[in-house]
C-alpha cells in the first residue's frame, strides 16, 4: 500500500532537488541553443545542425514530468528517476537517471518478494516545475504498510492516469509502467517480438516505450532509422506525441499505404477481393507474371542494325536468358545481363562479317577473306585505302585481325544505343514497371489503385528491381493483426535485420486478409526467429463493460484468454431500441446530451456518412474533437471517455463483424451505450435496455 508522504519538510526537500534539476536542464538547453546557432552561422554540415537541433528538441520535450521518482536503496544510496539522464557539470555525478537505464529498472519491478535492493519507492507528482505530491511504498518486509506482491506498482498514480479525461492524444506511461509491461519494454530478443494482448492492455504504449528503450541501449539504431506502422493516419495522430514526449523525435511513422507515397490510392475493394489480394500465394503469381514476360522465340529473330539484318537463333536467345536468370538478379537488372549477352553475340557476328570482307589492291571488297581466315598485308593496304583501317599504329605486314577489343566495345555500345536493335531485344526481355505487371495480373487500370494493391505493387517492384525505398534498423507494427501476408512481405523487405516489435490482438482482426495465427503468419517469413509475449491486464475498459463483451469474445475466440480489467467504473453499459429511420435522429439526440468527456459514435461503414451528417461531423475524423464519428475500422487502437454504438447488427453482418463489434465495445474508458434498430442481436441482449 502506498502512503502519501506530504510532510512539509519532505516536500521542501524534493522541491529543492527538482529546482536544481531544472536549473541543470536550463544550462544544457542554453548550451544546445548556442551550439545550434553557431553551427547555423558557420554554415556547418547538415548533420551537425541536425544533431544540435535534435538535442534541443530532446531537452525541450522533457519539461513536463522531468523527474517522477526516487528510489531509496538498502545500501543507503538514493537515486532520482526521470525522462532523461542529468549529470553534475563539475564531476559527472548522476543527478537524474534516465528511466531506461538499468539502475532505474527496480522503479518498475521491485516488489516485496523481490525488492531488488530497494527500501522505498517514491512517486513524485509535479505540475510544471512544482512538486505537488509524494507517494511512498516501503518494500521493507518488516515495515508496516508495505506493498504486497501482486499489487499494482504505484496504484494511486496508475488509477489517476487511467481515470483522467481523454484528449484524443495518447500520453506516455513512463511514470506508471507496470511490471509485465516493463519486461516487454526491456526484452533483449534480437529478432521479432510479438506482443499479443487484449484491448487496453497497453500494447501500443509498450511498443512505443520499447522503441524508446531500444534507441537508448542501441544508439546505432538512430542512424539505421526506426519505423512505426499504424493502421490509419488518425491512429498515427493519436500516438504522435508519445515518442517526442520521451525525447525521441527521429522516428518515422506511416501506414502501409503511406510507405508508397508514389502510388495514388483512389478506391476501396470489397472484402472478398481484399482477402484474395492479401494471400501469400499472390507473391508466386506476381513472380510468375514477371517471368512470363521473358520470351524464348521458336523461330530465328532478325535484328536490324544500320541497314543490316543480324540473325539470332532460338538457341542464342535461350543461352542468354539462362545466363541472365542464373544471376538471380531482379527482372530489370537481369535484363541488362541478357542484353549484354545478346549484344556480344551480335557484335561478334558483325565483326566476323567485317573480317570476312577482303579487299583487292585497288580497294574493292571481295567477299570470302583469306585462306587462313585472317587479313593479309594486301588486305590491310586495301582497307587503309578505303579509310577502314582503325589501328594505324600496327604497320607490320603480318596477318592480323581487323578490329581490336576497343572497336568491339564501340560496336557493342552502338548496338545497345540503337533503337531498332533495342526494340527487338525488348520483345524478348522487356523492361517492366510494377504498376504494369499488377494491372495486367488483375486486369485493371494502371493508376486506379486500392489499399490492398499497395503490397502487390511493392512486391512486383521488388521482383523487377525497381523499388528500393528506405530500410530501417527496427520496425514497430501496431494493430499488427490487420496486416495481410502480402503486407508483411512488404514490411520484411524494409527491415533487413528482421528486428521488429509486433503488437496486436487476434481477437480484434477486422481485415479479411488479416492474421488468425501469429505462427502461421511469421514462420514462413522469419522461421523461428520470433517470440511471443503476452499482456493480460486491461487498463482501459472497465470491468462492467468487459463482462458485457465476454460472450462475444469466448464464442469466437475459445483459444484466447480475455484480459482482466484493472478497475470498475461503476457504470454498467446500456442499450436502447429505435427504428432504422429514426437511427440518425436518436444518435444525434443522445450525442447532443453528452457533455462529459470525449465521445465516439461508432457506426457500420454504410451508415457512416449519414450519421456523421446528422451529427454535423466530418467523415474524416479530427481526433481531438469532443465528438467524433468513426467506423469500427477507424476506431482501431483509439480510446474515448464514452462510446455510443449505432446499429450493432449491421456491424456483426460484415465479415469478421464479431471482432469489429468487440473493438467498438472496448474503446471506452468509462461509458458504453448501444442504439439498435429493431430487436437487439443476441451478442448484446444481456445488456440492460434503458435510457442513460
Ligand atoms: N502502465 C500504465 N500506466 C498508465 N496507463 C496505462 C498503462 N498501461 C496502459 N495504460 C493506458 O491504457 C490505455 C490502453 O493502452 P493501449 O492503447 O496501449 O492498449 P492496447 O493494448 O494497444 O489497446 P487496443 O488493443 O485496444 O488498441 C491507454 O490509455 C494507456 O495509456
Amino acid at each position: 500500500m502506498a502512503t502519501r508522504s506530504g510532510t512539509d519538510r519532505e516536500l521542501v526537500v524534493e522541491q529543492e532537488y527538482l529546482t536544481a534539476l531544472y536549473a541543470r536542464l536550463d544550462v544544457l538547453r542554453e548550451h544546445a541553443a548556442t551550439r545550434l546557432a553557431a553551427a547555423r552561422d558557420a554554415g556547418a554540415e547538415r548533420e551537425t545542425v541536425a544533431l544540435w537541433q535534435a538535442e534541443s528538441g530532446r531537452l525541450e520535450a522533457v519539461e513536463d514530468g522531468l523527474c517522477f521518482g526516487r528510489l531509496d536503496l538498502r545500501d543507503g544510496r538514493r537515486v532520482y528517476i526521470g525522462r532523461l539522464g542529468l549529470f553534475r557539470d563539475a564531476d559527472d555525478t548522476p543527478l537524474l537517471l534516465d528511466w531506461r537505464a538499468p539502475a532505474a529498472r527496480p522503479f518498475y519491478t521491485a516488489t516485496m518478494a523481490s525488492p531488488h535492493g530497494v527500501r522505498r519507492r517514491r512517486r513524485i507528482t509535479t505540475r510544471g516545475r512544482t512538486v505537488l505530491t509524494l507517494d511512498d511504498e516501503l518494500l521493507d518486509p518488516d515495515a508496516a504498510g508495505s506493498v504486497g506482491d501482486g499489487a499494482l506498482v504505484g496504484e494511486a498514480a496508475l488509477v489517476a492516469a487511467l481515470t483522467a479525461r481523454r484528449t484524443g492524444r495518447m500520453r506516455d506511461i513512463v511514470t506508471t509502467l507496470q511490471t509485465e509491461q516493463d519486461r516487454i519494454v526491456r526484452d533483449e530478443h534480437p529478432g521479432v517480438l510479438v506482443v499479443q494482448g487484449g484491448p487496453g492492455t497497453g500494447k501500443t504504449a509498450v511498443a512505443l516505450h520499447r522503441l524508446a528503450y531500444l534507441l537508448y541501449i542501441r544508439p546505432h539504431l538512430r542512424t539505421r532509422r526506426v519505423l512505426v506502422i499504424g493502421p490509419s493516419q488518425v491512429f498515427l495522430d493519436y500516438i504522435g506525441q508519445v515518442l517526442p514526449g520521451l525525447g525521441e523525435h527521429a522516428v518515422t511513422t506511416a501506414t502501409i499505404t503511406q510507405l508508397r507515397p508514389d502510388i495514388r490510392v483512389s478506391r476501396l475493394d470489397p472484402p472478398g477481393t481484399i482477402e484474395a489480394k492479401g494471400r501469400p500465394g499472390m507473391a508466386g503469381r506476381i513472380a510468375a507474371a514477371v517471368r512470363s514476360r521473358v520470351r524464348t522465340p521458336d523461330e530465328p529473330v532478325e535484328v536490324e542494325f544500320e541497314q543490316q539484318a543480324l540473325r539470332l537463333d532460338p538457341d542464342d536467345c535461350r543461352g542468354a536468358i539462362e545466363a541472365a536468370t542464373r544471376t538471380g538478379l531482379p527482372h530489370n537488372q537481369a535484363r541488362l545481363v541478357f542484353q549484354r549477352r545478346i549484344v556480344e553475340l551480335l557484335a561478334q557476328r558483325l565483326i566476323d562479317r567485317m573480317e570476312s570482307v577482303v579487299f583487292t589492291e585497288a580497294g574493292e571488297a571481295i567477299d570470302g577473306g583469306s585462306a587462313d581466315g585472317r587479313l593479309s598485308a594486301a588486305d590491310l593496304r586495301g582497307l587503309a585505302a578505303a579509310g577502314v583501317v582503325i589501328d594505324p599504329g600496327h604497320d607490320d605486314d603480318g596477318p592480323r585481325s581487323l578490329l581490336d577489343e576497343t572497336d568491339a566495345a564501340r560496336l557493342r555500345a552502338a548496338l545497345l544505343a540503337d533503337t531498332q536493335a533495342c526494340l527487338a531485344l525488348d520483345e524478348l526481355w522487356p523492361s517492366l514497371t510494377g504498376q504494369q505487371v499488377v494491372a495486367d495480373l488483375l486486369a485493371c487500370q494502371v493508376e486506379d489503385w486500392a489499399p490492398a494493391d499497395i503490397p502487390l505493387l511493392d512486391e512486383a517492384d521488388a521482383v523487377i528491381g525497381e523499388s528500393g525505398g528506405a530500410t530501417f534498423g527496427h520496425v514497430v507494427v501496431d494493430e499488427a493483426q490487420e496486416l495481410s501476408a502480402m503486407a508483411w512481405r512488404m514490411l520484411m523487405r524494409r527491415c533487413p535485420a528482421k528486428s521488429m516489435t509486433i503488437v496486436g490482438d487476434l481477437a480484434q482482426t477486422g481485415n479479411p486478409a488479416g492474421a488468425s495465427s501469429w505462427d502461421g503468419l511469421l514462420r514462413p517469413l522469419v522461421g523461428n526467429r520470433w517470440r511471443l509475449a503476452q499482456l493480460t491486464i486491461n487498463y482501459r475498459t472497465p470491468a462492467e463493460i468487459m463482462a458485457a463483451v465476454i460472450d462475444l469474445f469466448t464464442t469466437h475466440h475459445p483459444d484466447l484468454r480475455p484480459p482482466r480489467s484493472v478497475r470498475a467504473a461503476g457504470e454498467p453499459p446500456w442499450r436502447r431500441r429505435t427504428t432504422l429511420a429514426d437511427l440518425p435522429e436518436t444518435v444525434a439526440d443522445l450525442a447532443a446530451r453528452h457533455t462529459d468527456g470525449q465521445l465516439a459514435v461508432i457506426t457500420p461503414r454504410h451508415h457512416h456518412a449519414r450519421l456523421a451528417a446528422a451529427l454535423s461531423l466530418p467523415t474524416s475524423p479530427e481526433i481531438t474533437d469532443p465528438v467524433v464519428a468513426l467506423t469500427p475500422d477507424q476506431a482501431k487502437g483509439l480510446e474515448f471517455d464514452s462510446v455510443l454504438i449505432a446499429d450493432p447488427a449491421a456491424i456483426l453482418a460484415t465479415p469478421l463483424g464479431h471482432n469489429d463489434l468487440y473493438v467498438a465495445m472496448t474503446r471506452t474508458t468509462r461509458r458504453l451505450g448501444i442504439v439498435h434498430p429493431g430487436p437487439p442481436p443476441a451478442e448484446i441482449s444481456r445488456i440492460q435496455e434503458r435510457t442513460p
